[in-house]
């Protein structure tokens, strides 16, 4: 089923021209708890950015801030060519927004719900973007059209989070920011999400900001993944990119007169040829595994927190030394 009903990337292309997402030196402060030190990200019209970080890191803090849910402390944002602290309703209609929390709808009724929110969309349709989605077509897309009219309340999780993303695309956004979509989906529903997520851009020349905890669907739908810890961003690139970056070697394993063995080569190909040409066939079960982006977030998240401690110690040494001097 096509997801167009009509629109066509061509025409759909943002009205301002520039990135769909600027943002410099972005902080944000909560009491004395500096969470964003500093930020700066860009995306392009139509392309894919995954926000990648620990727990407690400000990923939610950032997208709500561009989504203009929270007032940032300090920096420059702009937003399809808006600062969102001040976005009006027109601006917010070409956003769409897929929080991490539900909101309590309980007592609606799934088609019902989805029609509620449609009707916002429709002041602001355009010839290249028609607002809104055809409702029942778009049940029919996110897996949801047998359940058109039970309650909300009677959803399970992945299926509030199906209808989540439905009523995040509903009007057809230019932009769209996925919190942790996929939380709680089956595994059809994520192969599903991410194929959505393909049409989407394909089709539509949408932009997306996701954040998520699963690495391999970064890694599937990235045009570029962003690392952001302890108040920075500390990495981008394509997963390819960020993996190449922490290790360019390779793990290798195979089995020889019976035995297990591992080796971790820095030239996987050449310790492997050289490897067969010793002892060709005796070896068998043989794998090469490269540095994967799992790799490479884990060593540079730990790069940072280990920086971190670093300049805690650092600062707790000159503390001690004050202490000594005023003893
Ligand atoms: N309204 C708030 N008031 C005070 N502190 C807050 C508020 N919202 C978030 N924080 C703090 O800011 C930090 C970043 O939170 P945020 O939810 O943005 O992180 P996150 O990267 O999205 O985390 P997760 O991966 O767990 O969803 C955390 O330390 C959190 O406790």
């Amino acid at each position: 089923m096509a997801l167009t009903d009509g629109a066509s990337a061509s025409t759909a292309a943002s009205p301002h021209s520039g990135p769909a997402i600027d943002v410099r030196d972005l902080r944000m402060r909560y009491g004395d708890n500096d969470v964003l030190k500093g930020v700066d990200l860009t995306a392009d019209p139509g392309e894919v950015l995954v926000l990648l970080g620990p727990n407690g890191a400000g990923k939610t803090t950032t997208v709500e801030i561009l989504e203009g849910f929270r007032v940032r402390s300090a920096g420059e944002v702009s937003v399809l060519g808006a600062d969102p602290a001040v976005g009006g309703e027109a601006w917010r209609a070409r956003l769409g927004v897929v929080l991490q929390s539900w909101r309590d709808h309980g007592n609606w009724r799934v088609r019902e719900l989805l029609a509620h929110f449609a009707a916002h969309y429709a002041p602001y349709s355009t010839a290249g973007r028609p607002r809104p989605r055809d409702v029942d077509a778009l049940l029919e897309t996110v897996g949801l059209a047998g359940h058109a009219r039970a309650k909300v309340s009677s959803l399970s999780g992945g299926q509030r989070r199906r209808l989540d993303v439905a009523v995040g695309i509903v009007g057809r956004p230019e932009l769209l920011f996925l919190d942790e979509p996929t939380a709680g989906f089956d595994p059809q529903a994520r192969r599903d999400f991410h194929d959505l997520v393909h049409r989407l851009t394909d089709e539509e020349g949408t932009t997306i900001l996701l954040t998520t905890h699963d690495l391999d669907e970064a890694e599937k739908l990235a045009d570029r993944i962003l690392i952001l810890a302890d108040g920075r961003i500390v990495a981008e690139g394509s997963a390819d990119e960020l993996a190449r970056r922490v290790g360019s070697g390779s793990e290798v394993r195979w089995v020889q007169d019976g035995q297990r063995f591992v080796h971790a080569a820095p030239d996987g190909t050449a310790f492997v040829r050289e490897l067969l040409e010793q002892h060709g066939d005796a070896v068998t079960d043989l794998e090469v595994r490269r540095a994967s982006l799992e790799d490479a977030y884990m060593e540079m998240v730990a790069r940072h927190e280990s920086g971190r401690t670093a300049d805690a110690a650092r600062a707790l040494e000159g503390l001690e030394g004050l202490e000594g001097i005023t003893r």
